[in-house]
C-alpha cells in the first residue's frame, strides 16, 4: 500500500494520549473479535510505506485528503485507488461534507440537504456516486457544457496549493463568466464527476511535486464519468512511477468538448505569465 502517512509522530512519548484514543476507536470500528493493542495499528499504519511503481498492485490511499479543510470544517474527502501494473483501475472517494445536491451552481430547487457523497469507479463500467450511508447509487457523467462562457471551474481553497492568478487568467481568457468554485481535497473530482462544473484547475507553485494519493481515485472517478484529466500539456497522468506525478505545469480536468479551447487559453496564459 501507498498511503500518505506514517506512524512517525504516534510513536513520539507525548503522542501516547492521542495514540491510545485512535487504539480505541480502531478497535470500536473493526468488525473483529481480536483487540488491536497499540503497536498493532502503528504497525498497521506503517504498511502504507509501499513505493509503488509499474509494477504488481498497489493500493494507494489518503486516509484525510484536505486536511486544511477537515480542520477548517470544509471539504476534504478519504481517496483509495488501486493500481494495476501502474495504471489506476479502481478508485473510491468519500466527501462526508459535500452535499448530495450539485453544488456552484445557482440554486436548482433541490430538495436534499444531505451531506456525505461516496463516488466509485471500476476502469470501464462508468463512475456512481451514492449517500454515504449507502442509498439512492447513481450514475454520474461529466458536464456537457461546450461554450467556455457557461462553463464554471474548480480549484484549490488554498492560493498556495495552486495560482488562483493563473486560472483567472485563463478563466478570463475564455470568457468563464461564473466565479471560481474553490474548495478543498479531491471532492473536486467528485463535484466534476457530476457536472456539477465544467473545469478543474490545478496549478502547483513551481517546485511542487504532486503525490499520486492526490489524484488517482479522483482522476478515474472523473474520466468513468467520461471527462478527461491531463497535465497542462494535455499528456495523461501516469501513476507508474513511484509517488510522485511527473508534469508539466498542472493538472487540467474537463470534458471532451471544452479541452481544445481550454488547452489554447491555458498555453498562452502559461507563456505570458513566463
Ligand atoms: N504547495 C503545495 N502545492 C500543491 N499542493 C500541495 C501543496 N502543499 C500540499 N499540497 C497538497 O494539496 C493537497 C490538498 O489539495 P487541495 O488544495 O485540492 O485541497 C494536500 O493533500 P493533504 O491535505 O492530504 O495533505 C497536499 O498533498
Ligand atoms: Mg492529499
Amino acid at each position: 500500500m501507498v498511503a500518505e502517512e506514517d506512524s512517525g509522530d504516534l510513536r513520539k512519548d507525548d503522542s501516547r494520549e492521542i495514540l491510545d484514543r485512535i487504539t480505541l476507536v480502531v478497535n470500536d470500528t473493526l468488525a473483529t473479535e481480536k483487540t488491536l493493542s497499540s503497536e498493532d495499528v502503528l504497525t498497521a499504519i506503517d504498511k502504507g510505506r509501499s513505493e509503488g511503481g509499474p509494477e504488481g498492485r498497489h493500493w494507494v490511499l489518503d486516509p484525510i485528503d484536505g486536511t486544511k479543510g477537515f480542520l477548517r470544517g470544509d471539504q476534504y474527502a478519504i481517496a483509495l485507488a488501486l493500481l494495476d501494473q501502474g495504471r489506476v483501475v479502481l478508485g473510491v472517494l468519500a466527501c462526508p461534507n459535500l452535499p448530495l445536491a450539485p453544488i456552484g451552481k445557482e440554486s436548482q430547487g433541490s430538495d436534499t440537504h444531505q451531506d456525505g457523497c461516496l463516488f466509485s469507479a471500476v476502469i470501464g463500467e462508468g463512475a456512481y456516486m451514492q449517500s454515504l450511508d449507502g442509498f439512492s447509487v447513481v450514475k454520474v457523467n461529466v458536464s456537457t457544457i461546450e461554450n467556455p462562457e457557461e462553463a464554471s471551474f474548480f480549484e484549490s481553497f488554498e492560493a498556495a496549493h495552486s495560482s488562483h492568478d493563473l486560472t483567472s487568467s485563463i478563466a478570463k481568457k475564455l470568457g468563464v463568466k461564473a466565479p471560481p468554485v474553490r474548495i478543498d481535497s479531491q471532492a473536486k473530482y467528485g463535484a466534476l464527476s457530476r457536472g456539477d462544473g465544467a473545469i478543474y484547475l490545478r496549478f502547483p507553485h513551481a517546485g511542487y511535486r504532486e503525490k499520486i494519493w492526490d489524484h488517482a481515485a479522483g482522476s478515474i472517478v472523473v474520466t468513468e464519468a467520461g471527462g478527461v484529466v491531463t497535465d497542462a500539456a494535455g499528456n495523461p497522468l501516469d501513476f507508474s512511477k513511484g509517488k510522485y506525478l511527473d508534469l508539466y505545469k498542472g493538472i487540467v480536468a474537463s470534458n471532451r468538448q471544452l479541452m481544445p479551447k481550454l488547452f489554447k487559453a491555458i498555453q498562452e496564459c502559461i507563456a505570458s505569465s513566463l
